[in-house]
C-alpha cells in the first residue's frame, strides 16, 4: 500500500512529509484489521483503501488553500475521512474529529496516538448539539465532511463551526450540481457564500470527485442548527 499512496500523492503534485506514506500505510492496515470487528469501512481491498480513502482525501490539499498551522474540524469523521489524512500530510494542522459514534471515536483517539499524530482531538459528539458550545461555534478555520448527509443539511451542521473568513469543504460527487442548487438559500442563510466548486481525478482511477467550497462572509445566526429532525423535515 505504501508504494500506491506515495506514488499516488506524487502524481497528485505533491510533496509530502518524509514519514507520510509510512503513517498512512500503517493507518490503511489499522483500519483493514478493526475492520474485521468493527463497521468502518465498505472498502476492503488495500490498493482501493490507498486510493478511495487516502488519495481521494489528500486531493483536498492540491485545491490552492494554505491548511499549514489552521485550525480543521472534520465533521462526521467515521473513521477518519477526510481529517486524519490530511492531518498526517500536514502536520501542522490542529485537528478536531468528530462522530456521532462513540466506538468510532474511541478507535480514533487509540490509533491517532499509535500514529504518533499530535494535536488530534476526537470528540464523541452530535455535530448540531456541539455547533452550539461557545468554544466551537464561529471558531475554525475550516471545517470538512464527507460522505454525511445532503449538502443543504451539512452545511447548517457545519457552517456553524466556521468563522468568517473561514471555508467549509465538501466532499461531494462530480453530479453535485442539483444538490448546491438545493443548499444556496441555507447557505446564504447561515452565513456563508458560494465558492467556485473544485473538481479532481484519484491519480489512476478515472474517478472524479468535486469540492463544493463555502465561504464564511458573517456570523451563523442564533438559532442554527437546528435539532436534527428539524433540519430533515424542513431543511432550509
Ligand atoms: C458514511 S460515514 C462517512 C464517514 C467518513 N466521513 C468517510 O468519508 O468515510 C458517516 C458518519 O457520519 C456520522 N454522523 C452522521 N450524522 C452525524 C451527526 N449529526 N453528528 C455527528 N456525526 C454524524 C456517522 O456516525 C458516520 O460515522
Amino acid at each position: 500500500m505504501k508504494e500506491r499512496i506515495a506514488q499516488g500523492l506524487t502524481a497528485l503534485g505533491l510533496t509530502p512529509p518524509p514519514q507520510a506514506a509510512e503513517q498512512l500505510a500503517e493507518y490503511g492496515r489499522l483500519l483493514l484489521e478493526q475492520n474485521q470487528v468493527m463497521n468502518l469501512t465498505a472498502i476492503t481491498q488495500p490498493d482501493q483503501v490507498a486510493d478511495l480513502h487516502f488519495l481521494d482525501c489528500a486531493a483536498l490539499l492540491t485545491m490552492g488553500e494554505d491548511f499549514r498551522c489552521k485550525r480543521l474540524i472534520d465533521v462526521g469523521t467515521g473513521a477518519g475521512f477526510p481529517g486524519l489524512p490530511l492531518k498526517i500530510l500536514e502536520p501542522t494542522l490542529e485537528l478536531t474529529l468528530l462522530d456521532s459514534l462513540g466506538k468510532r471515536v474511541s478507535w480514533l483517539e487509540r490509533i491517532s496516538g499509535q500514529l504518533g499524530l499530535e494535536q488530534v482531538t476526537c470528540l464523541h459528539a452530535r455535530a448540531e448539539e456541539q455547533a452550539l458550545e461557545p468554544d466551537y461555534r464561529d471558531s475554525f478555520d475550516y471545517a470538512t465532511s464527507r460522505a454525511v448527509a445532503s449538502l443543504e443539511l451539512l452545511c447548517e451542521l457545519c457552517l456553524p463551526y466556521v468563522k468568517v473568513g473561514g471555508k467549509f469543504l465538501a466532499m461531494k460527487s462530480v453530479d453535485s450540481g442539483e444538490e448546491v442548487n438545493r443548499a444556496a438559500r441555507g447557505i446564504s442563510i447561515l452565513g456563508g457564500r458560494l465558492l467556485p466548486a473544485f473538481d479532481y481525478e484519484i491519480p489512476g482511477t478515472g474517478v472524479r470527485h468535486r469540492v463544493v467550497a463555502v465561504e464564511k462572509v458573517s456570523p451563523t445566526p442564533k438559532g442554527y442548527p437546528r435539532r436534527w429532525a428539524k433540519m430533515q423535515k424542513a431543511p432550509l
